[in-house]
């Protein structure tokens, strides 16, 4: 049985469950249950907290695990990703008091407070600064420089509010740019259940950045339409009952579809549908 790890609180836990279920995985019902089995999958999910998730998956003991990247690499342990699930997407950053100018290179002999300590000694030792002290702290971080523990802090931006509302400014370039992923143990091989579960993943992120276009286009027009809707492979054409007519339809990019749509529109093509697309396989 596969057995795959589940953030049990905080952001990445609803997404990462919806994204699961959406993949035809059964997922827990209440908010306090740290398993489920199922049995029609043969997969086993345990719910656990976000910043454990690669320890266990780097020991072995859990096959596969959703976490988010800063999480994994500040676990510093043997994982590797095998999907980037499109949600829970943050930076991670060096940040100081707004009033003061502060460069990567001026951290020598710091005091640099962070959650995510490896991730910053690592950063540290990349740049070749050497002297910084890291202190370690579970949350609330952005409070640490007012109360005198650090001189700056490196911590995950998402709006970047949590930051203004404490007078501190980012400096540097972003550390890390993180999103949830699909981790599994480094140097073996998943085998076929989890290269399965795998795949279901990426079909509902890949899915999820497309819209199925459906519209009628008048036949002479079907060139200059397909041209501007060419599809995956190719769109699809079909008649209809007035024989001056057709049936297009043909997956766009999220981003797009209203340009692709407003384009159609301007060409002539009528009863323009848009429509989301649960699951691909590709
Ligand atoms: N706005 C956000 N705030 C916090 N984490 C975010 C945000 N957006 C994305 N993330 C990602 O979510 C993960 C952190 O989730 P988690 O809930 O474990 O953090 P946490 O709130 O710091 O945990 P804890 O409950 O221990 O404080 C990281 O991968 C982080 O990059
Ligand atoms: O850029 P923003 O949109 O403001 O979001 C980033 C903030 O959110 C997270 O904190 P969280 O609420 O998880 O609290 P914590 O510090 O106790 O973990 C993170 O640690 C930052 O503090
Ligand atoms: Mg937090």
């Amino acid at each position: 049985m596969l057995r795959v790890a589940v953030p049990n609180k905080g952001t990445l836990a609803e997404p990462a469950s919806a994204m699961l279920r959406e993949a035809g995985y059964r997922q827990r019902g209440e908010s306090r249950d740290l398993t489920v089995l199922d049995s029609g999958n043969d997969v086993e999910f345990f719910y656990l907290r976000p910043k454990d998730i690669a320890t266990y998956v780097g020991s072995g003991d859990l096959d596969l695990g959703i976490t988010g990247r800063d999480l994994a690499i500040n676990t510093d342990i043997n994982v590797t990703e095998l999907a980037e699930l499109g949600f829970g997407h943050s930076t991670f950053r060096y940040a100081g008091p707004a009033d003061q100018s502060w460069t990567v290179e001026a951290l020598g002999g710091k005091r640099i407070a962070s959650a995510y300590p490896h991730l910053v000694q690592a950063d540290l030792q990349r740049r070749g600064i050497t002297g910084s002290t890291v202190i370690r702290l579970d949350g609330a971080v952005e409070i640490s420089i007012q109360l005198g523990l650090a001189d700056v802090i490196a911590d995950v931006v998402d709006s970047g509010r949590t930051l203004r509302q404490n007078g501190l400014a980012t400096f540097g370039e972003p550390i890390l740019t993180s999103e949830a992923v699909l981790i599994t143990r480094a140097d073996s091989d998943p085998g076929p259940a989890a290269r399965q579960l795998a795949n279901r993943l990426r079909g509902v992120v890949f899915a999820q950045q497309y819209l199925m276009l459906d519209y009628d286009c008048p036949r002479h027009l079907l060139e200059a339409a397909t041209a501007v809707t060419p599809g995956l492979e190719s769109p699809t054409v079909a008649p209809m009952a007035d024989p001056e007519w057709v049936a297009v339809r043909a997956m766009v990019s999220r981003k797009e579809a209203n340009a692709v749509m407003d384009a159609l529109a301007d060409l002539g093509a009528k009863a323009i549908l848009a429509s989301d697309i649960r699951t691909i396989r590709l």
